[in-house]
C-alpha cells in the first residue's frame, strides 16, 4: 500500500526541489501545516513595459510576523510590495497570482478597494491630508458608509491607541495633521490605515524619513500591532530588518534571491550573494 505523505514532507520536498532547481537562490517558507499563512505569491512577476521587474515570485507570508524586504536600490522590493494590494495597476502589469483567504487578488474581477481595505499600505513620506486629525482618519470611511458620531468616536480612538498617538492628542483631534513632527504624521497615518480594520498592513520605507528616536517609535508600535496585523515592510535599513523582522526576504535585480527566517538570513545566510549584501559589501 502507497503510505501518503504527511503536508510537512511535501513542504520539505518543495523546498529542497527550489534549492536544488536554483542553487543560487534559497526559498525556506513559513511551512502551512504549522503557521497560518496571510497571503501568498504565485508565480507573481511584474513588467514595467517589456521590462521583467520582478521574476516570478513565490513568497508565503506568515500571519501575524512581520515579512521584511531587503535589498538594493532598485532590485524590485517597492515594485513588489506595491503588487500585493494592486497598487501597482495602470503603472504596470502584474502576472501571476495573490491569494489571500482563498481568492486571486491580482483576478481583474476584484474589487480593488475592497483588496485595500483588507490590505493596507503605509508609504516612505508620511502623506496625511490637509484635514484635521478626527477626519484623517474618519474620511475614507465615510466615503463609502454611514457612521454615527459614537462608531466615528471609537474607531478614531481606537486606531489612534493603536498607533501609540491616543494620549498625545486626544485633546487635539481637531487640529490640522500639517501641523504633527514627521514622527506623528506617520504615525497617524499609519491610524488611518488601521481604521479600516485591515488584516494586512505593507510598509514601504516607512521611518526613512523620520529622526532616530521616532523610529524606535515606530518600530515599538510595530511589534505591538503585529499581534493584530501581519505586516509586510520594505527597508533599507539592515539593522531595522534585523530588529523587527520574523522573515527576510532579500531581492536583487529582480530576483528573490534567499528568503527565511530574519535570524538565519543574517547569521547564517546560504546564499553569497545574501551574505555580500548583509555584510554591507555592496548595495
Ligand atoms: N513607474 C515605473 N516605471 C518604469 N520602471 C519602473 C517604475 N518604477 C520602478 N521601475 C523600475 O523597476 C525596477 C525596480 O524598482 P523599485 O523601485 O521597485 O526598486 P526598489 O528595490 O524598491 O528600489 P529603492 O530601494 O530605490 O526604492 C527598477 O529598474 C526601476 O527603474
Amino acid at each position: 500500500m502507497v503510505k501518503l505523505k504527511k503536508q510537512t514532507e511535501f513542504v520539505k520536498d518543495i523546498k529542497s526541489i527550489i534549492t536544488l532547481d536554483n542553487p543560487d537562490t534559497y526559498i525556506s517558507q513559513p511551512d502551512p501545516a504549522k503557521h497560518e499563512i496571510a497571503l501568498k505569491t504565485e508565480n507573481v512577476s511584474v513588467f514595467y513595459g517589456y521590462n521583467e521587474a520582478i521574476k516570478p515570485a513565490n513568497l508565503f507570508f506568515e500571519r501575524f510576523k512581520i515579512t521584511s524586504l531587503i535589498g538594493a536600490s532598485g532590485s524590485g522590493k517597492s515594485t513588489f510590495l506595491r503588487s500585493l494590494n494592486r497598487m501597482n495597476d495602470g503603472v504596470a502589469e502584474v502576472k501571476g497570482k495573490i491569494m489571500y483567504r482563498g481568492l486571486d487578488l491580482n483576478s481583474p474581477d476584484v474589487d480593488v478597494y475592497e483588496v485595500r481595505r483588507h490590505i493596507g499600505m503605509v508609504f516612505q513620506m508620511p502623506n496625511p491630508f490637509a484635514k484635521s486629525v478626527y477626519r484623517n482618519i474618519t474620511f475614507a470611511l465615510t466615503q463609502r458608509k454611514k457612521y454615527t458620531k459614537e462608531q466615528l468616536d471609537e474607531i478614531v480612538e481606537s486606531s489612534l491607541r493603536q498607533a501609540a498617538l491616543w494620549d498625545q492628542l486626544k485633546d487635539d483631534l481637531n487640529k490640522s495633521a500639517l501641523e504633527l513632527s514627521g514622527g506623528q504624521a506617520q504615525r497617524l497615518v499609519i491610524a488611518r490605515a488601521l481604521a479600516l480594520k485591515p488584516d494586512i498592513l505593507l510598509m514601504d520605507e516607512p521611518t526613512s524619513a523620520l529622526d532616530p528616536k521616532s523610529t524606535m517609535q515606530i518600530e515599538e508600535t510595530m511589534m505591538e500591532l503585529k499581534k493584530q496585523y501581519t505586516i509586510i515592510i520594505v527597508t533599507h535599513n539592515m539593522q531595522q530588518a534585523a530588529r523587527i523582522g520574523d522573515y527576510t526576504a532579500f531581492f536583487h535585480l529582480g530576483k528573490i534571491i534567499e528568503y527565511d527566517l530574519t535570524r538565519k538570513i543574517f547569521t547564517r545566510p546560504k546564499v553569497k550573494l545574501t551574505d555580500d549584501y548583509v555584510s554591507g559589501n555592496f548595495g
